[in-house]
């Protein structure tokens, strides 16, 4: 009897063995294009079908707004038909009508701080990729500071990589850091590169935080040379700290309640001292240049006089350069902001009226190439609303779950297009990233998709899901903004809808190879 019952021993442990490795692979998501799902399939999306049509009168396409359907299958793009739904009987399939609601490809964020591990308790991959979600972003790029330990060596990228684990609702990808020691050290960046950040960001002025210390130009010539022959992109935070007596002078003498303290403080000069400095090394980036193969992007600008003149001389004459611009600039003006309201203190500053014109016009003149967050949320208290100290607080602007509202409603008074909207929040980050699937609804293509309705208005009012970690440190609250996110297609997968997102989180790491 006793040897009847431990016959099937050996048969269980290798059932067991087997069960083991399949959870070990399942929960490794490390990987762009994972054989196997993180979790079961049922869990991944509200919808409990993977191969199913998308119908809409407004289908944004990179040949045109279409109505029509868009067929999607195991995550893909698989066909575009325009009018109704192909081959005849279309009760027999899973047909999700939208209407007159815009369907457009997934946007894009390239700049967004998640600060996970470390101070998950400012943004974690959890909150910030829910509030992308709910936002229509189906892919972030985070940065390599405010988390702890900083992103700067194959060490620290796997301890990110560690953290997203079943937090993604949304796709991620990474850019590291270059410092002065991985600068000094091109083997710690060969290893960060190889381990698959997708470039790497640098800080030309105090980047508020300890572990990322800034760089000077020749650190930049010595990241570049590297970069190069990954062919991967230099991400700048382009201010250069000038006139520091006088900046003293300022901490010391001006209100510091007083919006107009801060932005005197940190004047468009530091922009320009910062852009002279890297025109001059892009020019080797040109064909047959010594520096061929790298790039500069500079992010987040806000001056829009000398800084980019700057940037359209050096993109004129073939440098490899480019330009983001983010949602505030384009929203907010100085003369508005009022005195202690440190929800709007970034860096570099939100500028007058004038330069907000004028950057609006850029980006559509096609000067600047797309649009980010630079969602960089903190805690509270460190906005120190009490005080309303702008000299003090925490620069950053939590944005992320509203990039495509905001760029909508301020953009309106523009004209800005849907079609000029997807080009500066999926297509172009997405070929900046060197996301290749993404960025388009296109066959082929991943099947990462917002739905959204431009005319419908709403409060962002306490009443309102906001999915970020802190709301209260947002600028947008208490702002009526229009264009209203119905649902989220990540790879295929109905991530997000009615206010409600799928049961398990199934976003996937994205690393250069
Ligand atoms: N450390 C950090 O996130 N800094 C960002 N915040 C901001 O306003 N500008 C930045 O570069
Ligand atoms: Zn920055
Ligand atoms: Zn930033």
């Amino acid at each position: 009897m006793d040897n009847l019952l431990w016959r099937p021993l050996p048969l269980l442990a290798l059932i067991a063995s087997f069960l083991i490795l399949f959870y070990v692979q399942d929960s490794h998501t490390a990987s762009f294009f994972p054989l196997k799902k993180p979790h079961v399939d049922d869990e991944c999306s509200l919808l409990p079908y993977q191969h199913y049509w998308i119908s809409s009168k407004r289908i944004v396409t990179p040949d045109g707004i279409i109505s029509g359907s868009v067929e999607i299958n195991q995550g893909k793009i698989i066909s575009i038909v325009k009018g109704g739904i192909p081959h005849g009987n279309s009760k027999q399939k899973h047909v999700i009508d939208y209407g007159e609601a815009v369907v457009m490809p997934g946007l894009i964020d390239a700049h967004v701080h998640l600060n996970e591990p470390g101070r998950t308790e400012w943004e974690g991959f959890l909150s910030g990729t829910k509030a992308a979600a709910a936002g229509g972003v189906t892919t972030v790029v985070d940065m390599p500071l405010n988390n702890h330990p900083t992103t700067v060596s194959k060490e620290t990228l796997e301890l990110k990589l560690e953290a997203t684990k079943k937090k993604l609702y949304v796709d991620v990808g990474f850019w590291g850091g270059l410092i002065p020691e991985n600068a000094l050290n091109s083997s710690i960046l060969d290893g960060l590169l190889s381990a698959g950040v997708l470039g790497v960001k640098t800080f030309m002025c105090p980047s508020g935080i300890d572990d990322f210390p800034m760089t000077t130009i020749d650190h930049i010539r010595e990241g570049l040379s590297v970069l190069a022959k990954y062919k991967r992109p230099l991400v700048v935070h382009a201010e250069i700290q000038l006139d520091s007596e006088n900046h003293l002078k300022l901490k010391a003498d001006g209100d510091p309640r007083s919006y107009s303290t801060y932005l005197k403080s940190r004047p468009p000069s530091w922009e320009q001292a910062a852009i002279r400095e890297l025109v001059h090394v892009t020019k080797d980036t040109r064909k047959g240049g010594p520096l061929e193969g790298a790039h500069v992007h500079i992010v987040h600008l806000s001056d829009s006089s000398y800084s980019l003149d700057l940037i359209k001389e050096a993109k004129s004459r073939g440098d490899s350069i480019s330009v983001e611009t983010c949602s505030h600039y384009l929203a907010f003006s100085s003369e508005e902001i009022k005195d202690g309201d440190t929800r709007f203190k970034c860096s570099p500053p939100i500028r007058d009226a004038a330069n907000k014109e004028k950057l609006w016009e850029a980006l559509l003149e096609g000067h600047i190439d797309f649009l980010t967050s630079d969602h960089s949320p903190t805690l509270p208290k460190l906005k120190l609303f009490d005080e309303g100290d702008f000299l003090r607080a925490w620069g950053g602007v939590s944005s992320l779950q509203f990039d495509l509202p905001v760029a909508w409603t301020y953009g309106k008074k523009y004209g800005v297009t849907l079609e000029q909207l997807s080009l500066w929040w999926s297509k172009r980050p997405a070929v900046f990233a060197g996301l290749e699937s993404k960025g388009a609804i296109a066959v082929g293509n991943h099947a990462d998709i917002a739905v959204w309705q431009p005319e419908v208005e709403f409060e962002l009012n306490d009443d309102y899901p906001v999915f970020i970690r802190n709301p209260s440190v947002s600028a947008y609250m208490g702002k009526r903004l229009s264009g209203k996110v119905l649902a989220t297609f990540v790879r295929g997968n109905l991530v997000f809808k009615d206010g409600k997102h799928a049961p398990a989180a199934c976003g996937v790491t994205i690393l250069a190879k």
